[in-house]
């Protein structure tokens, strides 16, 4: 389990009244207006919505890389709204990792040293080669990044976002730059993060065929939630087609 996960069934997020306005006056954009949600600790949780909907805002929000407008957004029990900008920089390093579109690893690094970058600075970090086996690159360690095809690059950028034990997964549009099997190969490694490490895991994906896998799926529309969808029955990530 990874440190401090809280028990599935307990809440990771609670969010209420949650709004972000870029910009004034006219030029102003509504990105979020009031959101309301709860998200369960150990879900895997996929949200949708046409672009600029506000999906990617919210996961910057409760992901601590942005500030909200107005409303609330408690972390278990800490109101990541009221932190000051040193405690969301720790609560970001002690609780989230990222995975983008883009995989953002050092060119001139290799996958090991791209994930020991992590390892260093986390406070119960696993070691660099059990993140790499868990995403399946075990025998690619020494391997640098051009090295390696896109999908095997977004699993090196899983690795060193999981390394340090998250108790919370972010990732937008993990999928987007990768064919469909290679994507099924990459959600089959969010999902095992989440059944294996424990962590709550987000996923924004304009891939709607995604939410087959997931516990809940959200819906977005103009800056507000549409509908919140459990699953009953899920599909594993490589029955998923797109
Ligand atoms: N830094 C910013 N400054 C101004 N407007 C912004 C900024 N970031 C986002 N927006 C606007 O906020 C709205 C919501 O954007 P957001 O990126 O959250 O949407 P999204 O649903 O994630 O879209 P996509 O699926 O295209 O990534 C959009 O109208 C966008 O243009």
């Amino acid at each position: 389990m990874a440190a401090e996960s809280p028990q599935k069934g307990a809440t990771a997020y609670r969010i209420s009244g949650l709004t972000k306005v870029y910009g004034e006056g006219p030029a102003a954009v509504h990105a979020l207006r009031g959101v309301d949600l709860d998200i369960p600790a150990g879900e895997l949780v996929v949200l949708l919505g046409p672009s600029g909907s506000g999906k990617s805002t919210l996961l910057n929000i409760i992901g601590g890389l942005d500030r909200a407008s107005d409303g609330q957004a408690l972390f278990q029990d800490q109101e990541l709204t009221a932190l000051s900008d040193g405690q969301l920089t720790r609560y970001r390093r002690d609780h989230v990792g990222f995975v983008f579109q883009f995989y953002n690893l050092m060119p001139s690094l290799t996958a090991h040293e791209n994930v020991e970058l992590v390892t260093e600075i986390a406070r119960d970090p696993m070691d660099p080669d059990d993140a790499l086996a868990l995403v399946g690159l075990h025998a690619r360690t020494d391997h640098f990044p051009a090295q390696l095809s896109g999908g095997e690059q977004q699993r090196v950028a899983i690795a060193r976002a999981v390394a340090k034990q998250p108790t919370v997964l972010f990732c937008d549009e993990p999928t987007g730059a990768l064919d469909s099997t290679t994507g099924r190969a990459v959600l089959k490694v969010l999902k095992d993060v989440n059944e294996r490490l424990g962590a709550t895991v987000l996923i924004v994906t304009h891939a709607a065929a995604t939410a087959a896998m997931a516990d809940r799926v959200i819906h977005f529309a103009d800056g507000a939630i549409r509908e919140v969808i459990v699953n009953a029955t899920k599909l594993a990530p490589e029955d998923i087609e797109w």
